[in-house]
């Protein structure tokens, strides 16, 4: 399949920190057809030599705003990167950017209203004037206590001191976005996978998703 796509079959993975969305996606390199986007985590750690995870880490109450609005711009570069094939699996997105992430910092106060009414203003502004296609979210759920112990196995330094409760807070808003629909407007269909599965039970979970993602390929192919 060669060529630009200008509108590949586009499938967002969802979940909250440590619930194997890198894992997932790294189950779908086996496919030809599919170009995967994974979360651009190392331009977050790396801006001109600035480390902007670590510093939100640190100084949230500083550092939330420049590091929410660069994580912005890098989410907004991989929903319009063009593709070369039918499928594109994106890691995150700008919605768990603003109903997640940012509307989580909003809520506990380490972002200010006015800082907040600023993103609020650019991801609306995004939304309307810039057409940001989405035809899948795949929902790795997961259980607060579960990631917990596996962010602390993971040992990715900027996260060690991250609390429970900013996981549970995490996966409440993403529960409320994607399962619930009390919060916000959900852009796709969810097809949700059960991440508390280790990864010796995880694949055949997998394998549902593997069947609804490629079957919709196909038609975006033949259409
Ligand atoms: C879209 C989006 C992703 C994202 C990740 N993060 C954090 C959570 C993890 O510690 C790390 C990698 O996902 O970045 C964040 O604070 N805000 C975000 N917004």
């Amino acid at each position: 399949m060669s060529g630009s796509n200008s509108k590949p079959f586009t499938v967002l993975v969802e979940g909250n920190i440590g619930s194997g969305k890198t894992t997932f996606l790294e189950h779908f390199q086996q496919f030809e057809d599919i170009t995967l986007l994974t979360e651009p985590v190392e331009e977050w750690r790396n801006l001109r030599g600035w480390n902007l995870l670590d510093l939100m880490y640190k100084d949230p109450v500083k550092w939330a705003m420049p590091f929410q609005s660069y994580v912005t711009m890098t989410m907004l570069d991989m929903h319009r990167r063009p593709t070369a094939t039918p499928v594109k699996l994106m890691e995150r997105s700008l919605f768990s950017a603003r109903y997640c992430f940012v509307e989580h910092m909003m809520r506990n106060g380490t972002l200010h209203p006015a800082q907040f009414a600023v993103l609020d203003e650019w991801f609306r502004f995004i939304h309307r004037e810039i057409p940001i296609d989405v035809d899948l979210i795949v929902y790795l759920k997961t259980t607060p206590l579960v990631v917990h112990e596996r962010i602390k196995k993971r040992a990715r330094s900027e996260e060690q001191c991250v609390p429970l409760s900013y996981i549970e807070e995490l996966h409440k808003l993403h529960e409320d976005w994607l399962v619930n629909r009390t919060f916000a407007e959900c852009p796709a269909p969810v097809l949700m996978i059960d991440a508390d599965l280790d990864l010796s039970q995880i694949t055949e979970e997998y394998k549902k998703s593997e069947h609804q993602i490629l079957r919709r390929a196909v038609d975006v192919v033949m259409q």
